[in-house]
């Protein structure tokens, strides 16, 4: 079996990028086709958000499938309409499958060990999509309760070639409220880090492998502590939200890879999937041709990390 850094490396090496799209549906903010069809076949309210949820995410895996190797849908926002927004993250999580994509679930789970367990059980499908309800690849999950509530993820992973992305410096404005606690002269952060980087290490050791399938969020919005993390995890693979929408710039995340481009998966949510809102979009496609937005949006970001980080190199 193969483990999940190595399918990563794969995914990122055959497509020629490291950009994730990820997937955060907004009901006010759909092309209206979408919402209409949806009211035509039903008129309960939460079934026709869910109904259009899934249309939309479907239809921008089978723009982004040829051009990317991951998408990240978020969990929260199919979770807000209940049992039938569930069923719509189940099934997109499932077509990303089937389109060939890496699918990184998030929704940011973290308990109890026991109960790790079950959240490990339901979401990280890995190598076989059928292999968890969820059907992801991997799955973001919150350190807050302590290094024991890690290892049934990190276990299930090892078992199925699944990976984890544990939050070690978020992109929100007050992520150092907590994160930046410190004691003994080590910041919570920085802790987390280590800790995760002993783990990948010892993962990427018995697979032979660069990286574990321990990973990391770090928030592109914080380009310093990005830099000081990479080299204080060699063995984790990144995933870094808060490029487009939040501010965070292809320059800010340029340290998050190594010279030959793998390293970091660099995600856009709102900058993608809502496109045909903002300019320079807007101005270029009508409403009523959204995916052909969306697919130049991500061109745009696929050739904006090529050609400010080392990213660049996975194309030669
Ligand atoms: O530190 C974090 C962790 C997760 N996120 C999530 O990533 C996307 C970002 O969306 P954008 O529209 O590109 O800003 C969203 O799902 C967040 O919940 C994050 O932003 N920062």
């Amino acid at each position: 079996m193969a483990g999940f850094a190595d399918r990563l490396h794969q995914a990122i090496s055959s497509i020629g990028t490291p950009a994730l799209v990820g997937l955060d549906p907004r009901f006010d903010q759909l092309p209206a086709e979408i919402v209409k069809r949806a009211e035509a076949n039903s008129s309960d309210p939460l079934d026709i958000q869910a109904a259009a949820f899934e249309e939309f995410c479907k239809r921008i895996i089978d723009v982004v499938a040829p051009l990317v190797p991951a998408v990240k849908p978020q969990s929260a926002f199919f979770e807000q309409i209940g049992p039938a927004g569930v069923l719509a993250l189940q099934r997109v999580n499932q077509h990303a499958r089937r389109a060939g994509l890496i699918v990184i679930c998030d929704a940011k789970r973290g308990d109890i060990g026991s109960t790790a367990e079950a959240y490990a059980e339901a979401y990280l499908a890995g190598e076989d999509p059928n292999a968890a309800p969820f059907a992801a690849d991997a799955l973001t999950v919150n350190p807050y309760l302590g290094r024991d509530t890690l290892m049934p993820f990190i276990q299930k992973s090892k078992e199925r070639g699944a990976g984890i992305y544990v939050l070690v410096r978020t992109s929100n404005p007050e992520a150092g409220s907590f994160q930046d606690h410190q004691q003994d002269q080590q910041r919570l952060y920085e802790k987390v880090a280590a800790t995760i980087e002993e783990q990948a290490a010892e993962d990427a050791a018995a697979n032979s492998s660069e990286y574990g399938c321990v990973g990391a969020v770090v928030g592109a919005t914080y380009p310093q502590e990005l830099t000081e993390l990479r080299q204080k995890m060699p063995h984790v693979p990144l995933l870094i939200p808060g490029y487009g929408a939040q501010g965070g710039g292809a320059g800010d995340v340029a340290a998050a890879f190594t010279a030959s481009g793998f390293g970091a998966l660099i995600n856009s949510s709102r900058g993608i999937n809502f496109a045909y809102l903002r300019e320079p979009y807007k101005t270029q496609f009508p409403q009523s041709q959204w995916e052909q937005a969306i697919e130049q949006a991500t061109l745009d970001m696929i050739e904006d990390i090529a050609s400010q980080t080392p990213a660049g190199a996975l194309r030669s």
